[in-house]
Formats: C-alpha cells, structure tokens, sequence
C-alpha cells in the first residue's frame, strides 16, 4: 500500500470518528429532548398533585437524585409537608406518585388489577418482558405454589431446611473453638455471607440435594436478582418505543437459562415423567410447579415448553426469595452486632423454649416449626429490626392501567406508578411510642397483655408493611420468617458476634447512626453497608445443636 492509500484511510477513520461524534451528539440531543417533552407532558398530567421539591426540570433532577440516595427521608418529609395524603417525587425515569393515610391504604387494598395493577407494576419496574420470560409474571402461577403449598410444606420439610442451614452456617462462619474472636473465613462481606446461607436453605426446599450445595447454581441464584436490576434499570434509560430493540440487547436471560437448564432441565423432565406415570415424587418445589402447571397452567406452557417454563419459575422464586431474606437477616446481624445485650436475651429464650424439657420448666418444642411460633422475643427483635431497615420505603407499589379516583376524589391517570410511604409509618410517634428508639421486646411487651397474633412479624397490618398488605401481601413471608428465625435460633446458639472495630475504624464508606452502619439506598430501598466488618466467637454447646 502507497502513501497516498494511508493519507485517504486516515482521512476516513478521521471522517468516521467526526460522524460518529455527530451521530452521537445528534442521538443525545434528541434524547433530551424526547425526555424533556415526555416530563412537560407527564407533569401537565399529574398538575393537580403537589410535588416534593421544584416541578421545573433541571432543579427536579436534584430532586430526583436525593430521592435516589435518600428515598426514606425524603418520602417522610413529603407526608410531614403534605397532609393531604398524597403527593409526587421526580425520578430520573418519570414521576412516582405517594400516598399515605389510613384511607389511601383501604384505597390501595380494595383497588383491582383492573385500575391499579400489581402485575405491572412489577412489570415495569424489573421490564420483566425483557429480564425474564415475559410469560412469567404475565402468567404467575408460582405465586399461587408459594402461597400454597409451599406455605402448607414449612413444617414438613423443617428439619431438612434447617440441616441446610446449619451446614451452610459451620461452612460461612469461623469455626474455631478457642474462645477467641474470628473474621469469617474468605473475605466476603455479611451480605454475601448472608446470601451464600439463605441460597442453600431456600433451595433444599425448591430443588432439593444435591442441587442446592452445587456452587454455580447457588450463584446463579444470588446473581440473577442483581442481573435482573441492573439490566432492567439500563433498559428504563431509553425511551419507552426503544425497550423492545434494547431490551432484548441488554438482557442476561437466555444466557442465565441455558445455565438453569443445565443444572435443573433434566430434574425437571424427570419428575414430570414421574407424574405422569404416576410414582412417588420428593416433597420439593419443582413437584409442586409440576402440579400446579398440570392444574393451571396454560396449554403453551405444558408439554415440551413445560421444562423451560418451571426452569424459569424456580429461578424467580428465587429472585422474591433470596435478596429480600438476606437483606432482613444481615440488618439483624448489625443490630444484635449494635445491641449486644440482646444476644443473651435470645438466647435464654431459645434455650427455655426449645431446648429445656418440661420437666426442667422449659417447653421442651425442639427446633421445630411449632418451636419457631412460641420465640416471641425473637420475633419481636426480628420485627424492630425490620421498622428500622425494611427493604422499601415505599409499599404497595401498582400502576394505574385506567384512570383512577381515590376516595378523597385525587384522580392518578393511566401509566401513573403510585406506592404507599410505608416507612414513615414505621417511624410516626403517633403509631409507634418512642418510634426512634430500638426497643428489642416492643412487640413481645405488647403481645404479653393481649394473647394477640397481630403484633407477629408475619401478619400484614395497616401499621405494619414489610410485606405490604392485602391480597398481594407477600405469600413468601411465613416461609421467610421461619427461615429467619431458624437461622437466628442457630446464630446465637453457636457464636457471639460483634463489629470488627479495628477493621472498621475510619473505613470508607461507613458512616455510624447510633451505633449501626448507615445502610445504602436507592429509590427508597435500603441495602446493608457491605463495607463493615463482623467478628464471631464460637460458643461451646452443649446437648443439640
Ligand atoms: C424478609 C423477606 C421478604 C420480604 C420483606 C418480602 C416482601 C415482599 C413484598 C413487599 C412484596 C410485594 C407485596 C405487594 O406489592 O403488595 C412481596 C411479593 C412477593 N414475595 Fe416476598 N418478601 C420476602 C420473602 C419472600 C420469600 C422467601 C418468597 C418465596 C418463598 C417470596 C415470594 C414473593 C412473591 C412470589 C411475591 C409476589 C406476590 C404477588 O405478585 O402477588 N417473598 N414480597
């Protein structure tokens, strides 16, 4: 090739680097523009409802950010400024419509899928038709086997959850009996500590062994909710019109379930073989998809599309499953870590009550099912922790499929995400004396003049929405808190724990709150602080466990 041949191809990449200059300045100059008139448009729509901060664009974005990183106060002071039950934040992709008051939540409870819809507002919140299946939440009948009959089989598979757990615990945490204080083996975090234990137990009970102690499969689960949000929140920067074309480009979906087929699509095949010939099947998950897809399943789900759609449901109970019970059970950690007093509370209860005999003044309930129920101190600490640090700031979230009147007479048009300020609530003094102070046996004090089960963790109240409330109200929970339970019941049983202070010291990204690390938010969902360090002391035991 001569000189001139080199000059013309300089002249070109030269050339086509300023056409893609332009091309690029042309595409986000159209982009803001396209995002300028749609926030002009939405917020014409929803004039008539107040905004926390300014409606103007580029102050809203401020706005927009502090309601990123900081959801929880912003949506608190937004109740406190608006006493009229309902008002809007700016989001980086739009506007999110608040509630609160006692009538908006009956409003939220009675409303049906027609006017306000859970479905998509899961939809659109994780762009399931693109991070999943979109036949998965389109057509959820997994959530009817968790309501049932995986609700119904807590007891039954009780002892085999828990001997996940246990395995999971001595493998996760130092194991050590010197009497001295340990970091836990490898250098993960406690939230991933955390993971790598709920994954197991939660899988013994889907999937069953051996499946539930292969690695890539356990992280296949961990990671597929990360995955899920990440790629869903890439998609929700583009305009609406493009998701089909980017969507598909950005999402991990086929690649994670060309991995899920691997490990579970025989089992599947298997077990399906199985019911139809009529044998005797393990008490699992995947018999109960089975059965469930027999019973309500659509005709294009059965058959040869059977094994890749309960592949795929297995994969998003997981993704309800495990981050949420992780995220409850590490803010436990902390707490008991932040108010080490109340480890020995917990532990004389579980001592009387599971592991003393009658004979002896105890219950003599063992660790069972039956046992979880009657550990009410620990419920209740379960639950405080929880006020403090539940996953969402927000409950209840549904979008508007119509236009929709609430009975104060404030309509919210089609499209329109609204949720309910379930975490001031949680903080209002009104409901909660002393409602900034971390009371470990608020909720067993209140239980013990009433025989009442409504002060429970698990039971759905106006005052109470980790797990919203209603129809949709969480059908996992009471699979969850046995499961939290069980594990706090073989925590303080086997280690003291208490924060690493020498590591923690002046680290990055810790900031202290009265004693705890300052959890990390976006949109109003809170996550542990995965940068603070836990030390462990293992306990000698003596009789079980
Ligand atoms: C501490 C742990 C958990 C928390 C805080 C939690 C919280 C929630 C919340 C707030 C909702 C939405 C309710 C609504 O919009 O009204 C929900 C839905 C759901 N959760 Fe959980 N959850 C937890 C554990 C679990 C577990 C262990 C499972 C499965 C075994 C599960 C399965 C589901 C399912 C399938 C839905 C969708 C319900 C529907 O579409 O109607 N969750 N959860």
């Amino acid at each position: 090739m001569d000189n001139s041949h080199y000059a013309h191809l300089q002249n070109f990449i030269a050339e086509s680097e300023w056409n893609w200059y332009k091309i690029g300045l042309g595409t986000f100059v159209a982009y803001c523009g396209f995002k300028y008139l749609q926030f002009v448009k939405r917020r014409g729509e929803l004039s008539h409802i107040p905004t926390l901060g300014s409606s103007s664009l580029i102050p809203s974005y401020f706005t927009a950010y502090k309601f990123f990183r900081e959801g929880r106060n912003l949506i608190s002071a937004g109740v406190q400024q608006f006493p009229g039950g309902v008002f809007k934040v700016p989001t980086f992709d739009g506007w999110q419509v608040i509630v609160h008051g006692r009538g908006m939540l009956e409003d939220l409870k009675r409303a049906n899928e027609e006017d306000l819809s859970v479905l998509e507002a899961f939809v659109d919140l994780i762009k399931s038709d693109y991070t999943m299946s979109p036949t998965i939440l389109r057509d959820p009948y997994h959530v009817d086997v968790v309501r049932t009959p995986l609700t119904r089989n807590i007891g039954a598979r009780f002892d085999d959850v828990c001997d996940e757990l246990a395995i999971a615990f001595n493998e996760n945490l130092p194991s050590q009996e010197d009497g001295e204080w340990h970091s836990p083996p490898g250098d993960l975090d406690s939230l991933a500590m955390v993971q790598n234990i709920v994954v197991r137990a939660s899988n013994r009970l889907l999937v069953g062994l051996p499946l539930c102690r292969n690695e890539d499969w356990c992280k296949l689960n961990v990671q597929f909710t990360i995955d899920v949000m990440r790629d869903s929140i890439l998609i929700g920067m583009f305009p609406r019109f493009l998701h089909p074309i980017v969507g598909p480009l950005i999402s991990t979906w086929k690649a994670k379930m060309r991995r899920a087929m691997g490990h579970l699509g025989e089992i599947v095949k298997e077990r399906i073989r199985m019911t139809e010939a009529g044998e005797e099947r393990p008490n699992d998950g995947v018999t109960w998809l089975v059965d469930m897809n027999n019973q309500i399943g659509k005709e294009w789900q059965k058959g040869s599309h059977a094994v890749e759609d309960i592949v795929g449901r297995i994969l998003s109970i997981n993704f309800a499953a495990i981050h949420t019970t992780s995220t409850a059970f590490t803010h436990a950690l902390y707490h008991l870590a932040a108010h080490p007093e109340v480890q020995p509370l917990l532990r004389e209860e579980v001592d009387r009550v599971l592991f003393t005999s009658k004979e002896d003044g105890g219950d003599g309930l063992g660790w069972t099912k039956a046992g979880m129920v009657q550990l009410r101190v620990m419920d209740s600490f379960l639950k405080e922790s929880q006020r403090f640090m539940n996953i969402s700031a927000i409950a209840m979230t549904r979008l508007a499929v119509r236009p929709y009147t609430f009975s104060n007479g404030v309509v919210i048009p089609p499209g329109t995400s609204v949720g309910y300020a379930a975490h001031a609530v949680h903080q209002d003094p009104e409901v909660y004396s002393q409602a900034q102070e971390f009371i470990p046996t608020r909720f067993s004090d209140m239980r013990a003049g009433e025989e009442s089960i409504k002060h429970q963790t698990v039971t759905p109240t106006p005052e109470w929405l980790i797990f919203g409330v209603g129809k949709h109200a969480c059908p996992g929970r009471f699979f969850a808190v046995n499961e939290i339970k069980s594990m706090l019941v073989y925590l303080v049983r086997n280690w003291d724990v208490r924060f690493d202070e020498g590591k923690n010291a002046g680290k990055d990204g810790i900031e202290w709150e009265g004693g705890y690390p300052k959890s990390r938010e976006f949109m109003g969902n809170v996550v542990p602080n995965t940068d603070v360090k836990l030390l462990f002391r293992k306990r000698k035991v003596s009789g079980s466990l």
